[in-house]
């Protein structure tokens, strides 16, 4: 299975148009106002209509309220939505799109609970991240902890750099890899040589 991955936290467009031309299957935007990472929609939406055919747009929010999740929906027609907060299945499936749910893994194992709460969602990102806290943290959780027995794809991310994502493709065998702060320099701008080292090293764990 060949891994897919994730660039998230795009703010600029040469940055989206970088990670296409790697081979990243997919780019994020952050849609919560207090990420460091914000984009507004308007903005958004111009670097959307850059993106080229058969790499995803996914918009994340995070407990936010629905007329501003479907305000982003509207102006920048993602093809996914990422949830990162308290939502329910039924709020994440309230806006007609396919989605990604978030699990704070900081508090480790007890959160794998949640994982079943989840029945509609496309597949479950576990992020290092604490319960509460937003995502774009850096932090790693214990990837022997992904579990192996679940029907919806899962997405691994916190803390992934070039330098580890190797040994986490070979823990913890995710549909997907989810990177952000790997590969910046600061939040939002990211860093080419670092995203290309990235890719690369998922591409040779990972063919
Ligand atoms: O990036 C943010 O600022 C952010 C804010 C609120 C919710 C989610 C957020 N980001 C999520 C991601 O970028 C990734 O899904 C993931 O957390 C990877 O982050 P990193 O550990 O920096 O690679």
């Amino acid at each position: 299975m060949r891994t897919r991955i994730k660039c998230c936290g795009i703010t600029r467009e040469e940055d989206a148009d970088l990670a296409a031309d790697l081979g990243a299957d997919a780019i994020g935007f952050v849609f919560t106002r207090r990420s460091k990472r914000f984009i507004e929609p308007e903005a958004a939406a111009r670097i959307r209509a850059t993106v080229p055919p058969f790499v995803s747009v996914v918009a994340l929010v995070m407990d936010d309220e629905p007329d501003w999740i479907a305000h982003v929906v509207d102006t920048v027609r993602p093809d996914m939505l990422q949830f990162h907060g308290n939502e329910r299945d039924d709020d994440c499936a309230a806006f007609g799109l396919r989605y990604l749910k978030a699990i704070a893994m900081g508090e480790g194992a007890s959160a794998l609970a949640r994982l079943r709460d989840y029945p509609r969602a496309a597949g479950l990102l576990l992020d290092g991240h604490g319960l509460g806290e937003m995502g774009g943290s850096g932090h790693r959780f214990d990837w022997s902890l992904m579990p192996a027995d679940l029907d919806q794809p899962l997405l691994l991310a916190g803390g992934l750099t070039a330098d580890n994502v190797a040994q986490a493709i070979e823990v913890a065998r995710p549909w997907a890899v989810d990177v952000s702060s790997g590969i910046e320099t600061s939040p939002g701008i990211k860093d080419g040589a670092k995203m290309e080292r990235f890719i690369s090293a998922v591409r040779r764990a990972s063919p």
